[in-house]
């Protein structure tokens, strides 16, 4: 039988090569939602099964592995498997996977622990942000979000925790997956036996791989763990003579430990078929359309359940009222035989993963999500797919910096993708809601990379961070313009991050990185610590409440909920609101989550309360570790209300998820620019711009509340310059 290298070891015997179609019990499984198959021999139906073997002898040969294979063929969850059958975990290092959204990681996560018959956070765990379930010492498999490792690179920069990185669904080029390809291009250079893999089922495979190929230096010879800061990855090392002599040497990532260059690997086949269907004519309203489908379905179709996309909460919830509504007057059907669930970032968790339960016996599930679920995730029993192809993207003007949400048609890509979560258990369909020749006519073939339409100032950050200093040499797949990078320096140097040089202001620049929040949010918990605010045990709570999603129930009561916000609502705006629920909850209610007390009386979601409780935690630890006075603001609501004030912008990021309304920063340097007609001007004292009609959520209507702020508390603690400015969603 033939034996594979990996860094340092032989392999073992791979257990399939012993008994293909063979005798081998499977694992023992919580959950196999195919009763008729054992899960082993659903892993060995997978179309990617076939090729495992083409997969570990690539990874012999070569040290960067491109995977192509059909959605649904195996690459997320059978392929770590195979590698650590392999042998690619021994001598404790682990095997890192990464995906682009965290309900991925947590579901691929717990379907591989229940294939190798494993407990959730033991040998198969997942990473994602302020949620661990990994066991140091005894997890062989990470599920995380690409957002996750970047974060471990700050405290060690070449991942030594790793003998192999799969970088998951990397076609949806978000701007973590972009940094994370060129920092792996600058590791794969200083350890010669790490390995990576980039797969995906709608890569631009070739452009990756002249990335991956193109390469000016191989394979150094470098200790494997630099020290903390002290890596400056711009410096060659070695001496000038030693520099000369490889300089043209190997032009691809180098071949050291065994392999070479970079590979693309195509697996064929597919798990079931999925026939797609367009519209003769091109509709009106998608959103009516869709629900018009999903009735049809319903009516004529054989049973499945259906996954319908659509672009955004308010979209989702009318939607599901409609669907909830029509299936009322059902004519061959009970109004019982249908289950709706809507699916998007800010429901709570729990919310979210009852989508993915299996509905009672002869009823149908409609799960109506945003692009939340279009990668990676399975949900089983799927197998009608609506898709008006269209979705809700995140954009800014590299010049003005105003960041906006933008309703766009989607990528041929994404809408494969899409097409992709039918037929993973069973033969399925896929509607799209326009016409064939529209769909290749208007579609963009691939997604433009986020990189390239958004705001940097988290990416710069965490690469000066890295010693990163010459950021524009800095290799992405595709470079951002200069006009983008301008911007997010000139932002770092309103926070503070940067000094005039534009050299990381250690520790402040640092500690915004290392801190698990966005940049602004960073900012104002370290700025709470400071002397003249002296109010950090308010934003903890503050910053913690930012980082959980909506803290309100979700209901269609919509005239009770808005009375409820009302009557927990403060003037001083969002934060302050937050912060007034978030002690309201513990003054009311005992430690347990109580929706039916105090807290569904006001429509308060207790779990989320309870989670942004943990964050809070873990944020003083952070504190506490670099030794920051934690004092409260007591009854000096002023003060805290002046530390939001001079924090204001961070509700922009945090707000842009759900509302219709996008508030943003202006470039330091020019201090008038495109304001929305509705803005309304309130005062224009320099340093400050602030407007009447800061309303940029249709969650919390006292956002408005920046009109609250005093515009003399903002003059008063300005230390930079920003202005805001309203834009109606892009619309
Ligand atoms: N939670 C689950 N429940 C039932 N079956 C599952 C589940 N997760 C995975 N599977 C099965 O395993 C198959 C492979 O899933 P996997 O996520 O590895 O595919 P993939 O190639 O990574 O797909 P994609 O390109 O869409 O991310 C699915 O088609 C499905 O049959």
């Amino acid at each position: 039988m033939q034996q594979y290298w990996r860094p340092g070891e032989r392999a073992p015997q791979l257990p399939y090569d012993k008994e293909i179609g063979g005798s081998e019990e499977p694992p023992s499984v919580v959950w196999n939602t195919n009763k008729n198959l054992s899960l082993d021999e659903q892993r060995r139906r997978l179309p990617v099964f076939r090729h495992r073997l083409s997969i570990l002898w690539a990874l012999e040969k070569h040290r960067v592995v491109i995977l192509v294979g059909q959605t649904g063929c195996g690459k997320s969850t059978q392929v770590p498997q195979y590698l650590c059958e392999a042998g690619w975990t021994s001598h404790g290092r682990r095997i890192g996977v990464t995906v682009p959204r965290r309900i991925a990681a947590m579901t691929i996560a717990s379907r591989v622990a229940q294939e190798m018959g494993v407990k959730l956070g033991r040998e198969v765990g997942y990473s994602i942000r302020f949620d661990d379930q990994t066991t140091a010492g005894v997890t062989r498999i990470q599920y995380m979000t690409d957002g996750l490792l970047l974060r471990e690179m700050i405290s060690d920069p070449l991942l030594s925790a790793y003998s192999l990185l799969i970088v998951d669904d990397a076609h949806d080029r978000t701007i973590q997956t972009d940094l994370l390809l060129g920092l792996l291009k600058k590791v794969m250079k200083k350890r010669q036996h790490l390995r990576l893999i980039i797969s995906s089922a709608t890569l631009d495979a070739q452009a990756l791989k002249a990335f991956f190929t193109d390469s000016a230096a191989d394979a150094e010879d470098t200790p494997e763990k630099p020290s903390k800061w002290s890596s400056r990855w711009d410096q060659p090392t070695g001496s000038a003579d030693s520099r000369k002599r490889k300089r043209g040497s190997d032009r691809g990532i180098g071949g050291g430990g065994g392999g070479g260059g970079c590979v693309v690997l195509s697996v064929e086949g597919r798990t079931h078929p999925v026939e797609v269907e367009y519209l003769s004519e091109p509709c009106k309203d998608y959103v009516e359309a869709a629900v018009k489908t999903v009735i049809d379905i319903h009516e004529h179709e054989r049973d499945g359940d259906v996954l319908v996309f659509l672009t955004g909460q308010e979209e989702i919830e009318a939607a599901v009222d409609a669907i909830r509504e029509a299936a009322r007057h059902l004519k061959n059907r009970t109004p019982q035989s249908l289950h709706v669930h809507p699916l998007y970032a800010a429901l709570p968790a729990d919310r979210q993963l009852a989508a993915f339960a299996p509905p009672p016996r002869s009823v149908r599930k409609v799960v109506v999500s945003t692009n939340l679920c279009e990668a990676s995730v399975t949900i089983d029993g799927i197998v009608f797919v609506v898709d008006p192809c269209y979705v809700k993207a995140k954009a800014a003007d590299a010049n003005s910096g105003v960041s906006y949400l933008v309703v766009a048609p989607t990528s041929q890509a994404s809408a494969t993708q899409r097409a992709g979560r039918a037929g993973r258990t069973q033969p399925g369909k896929c509607y799209r809601l326009l016409r064939e020749a529209d769909f290749s006519r208007l579609l963009p073939r691939q997604t433009v990379p986020e990189i390239m339409r958004t705001d940097l100032t988290s990416a710069l950050l965490y690469l000066k961070c890295l010693g990163i200093d010459n950021l524009v040499s800095f290799e992405f797949v595709s470079p951002p313009s200069l006009a983008a990078y301008t911007r997010a320096l000139e932002s770092l140097y309103a926070l503070g991050a940067l000094d005039d040089k534009g050299k990381l202001v250690v520790p402040l620049g640092v500690r915004m990185a290392e801190l698990p929040l966005t940049p602004e949010v960073n900012r104002m918990l370290l700025l709470s610590t400071e002397e003249g605010y002296g109010c950090a045990e308010e934003a903890l709570i503050m910053a913690a409440m930012t980082s959980v999603k909506s803290p309100w129930i979700a209901t269609r009561k919509k005239d009770y909920l808005e009375l409820c916000k009302l009557s927990l609502g403060v003037a001083e705006g969002d934060l302050l609101t937050y912060f007034n629920m978030y002690q309201q909850y513990f003054f009311h209610t005992s430690e347990e989550s109580d929706d039916t007390g105090w807290a569904g009386r006001h429509m308060v979601h207790g779990p989320t309360i309870l989670r942004a409780r943990d964050i809070r935690n873990q944020l003083e630890k952070h504190l506490r570790r670099y030794k920051l006075p934690i004092s409260s603001g007591g009854q000096d609501t002023p003060r805290i209300a002046r530390l939001v004030a001079a924090s204001l912008f961070i509700n922009a990021a945090q707000n842009q998820g759900n509302g219709k309304y996008v508030l943003c920063r202006s470039p330091l340097s020019s201090p008038v620019m495109s304001i929305h007609p509705s803005s309304v001007l309130v005062s224009a004292q320099p340093p400050w711009v602030v407007f009447q009609e800061a309303v940029f959520s249709g969650d919390t209507p006292y956002m408005q509340g920046v009109t609250a702020i005093d515009p003399r508390w903002l003059s008063a603690v300005a230390p930079h310059y920003f202005h805001m400015n309203l834009q109606r969603d892009g619309r």
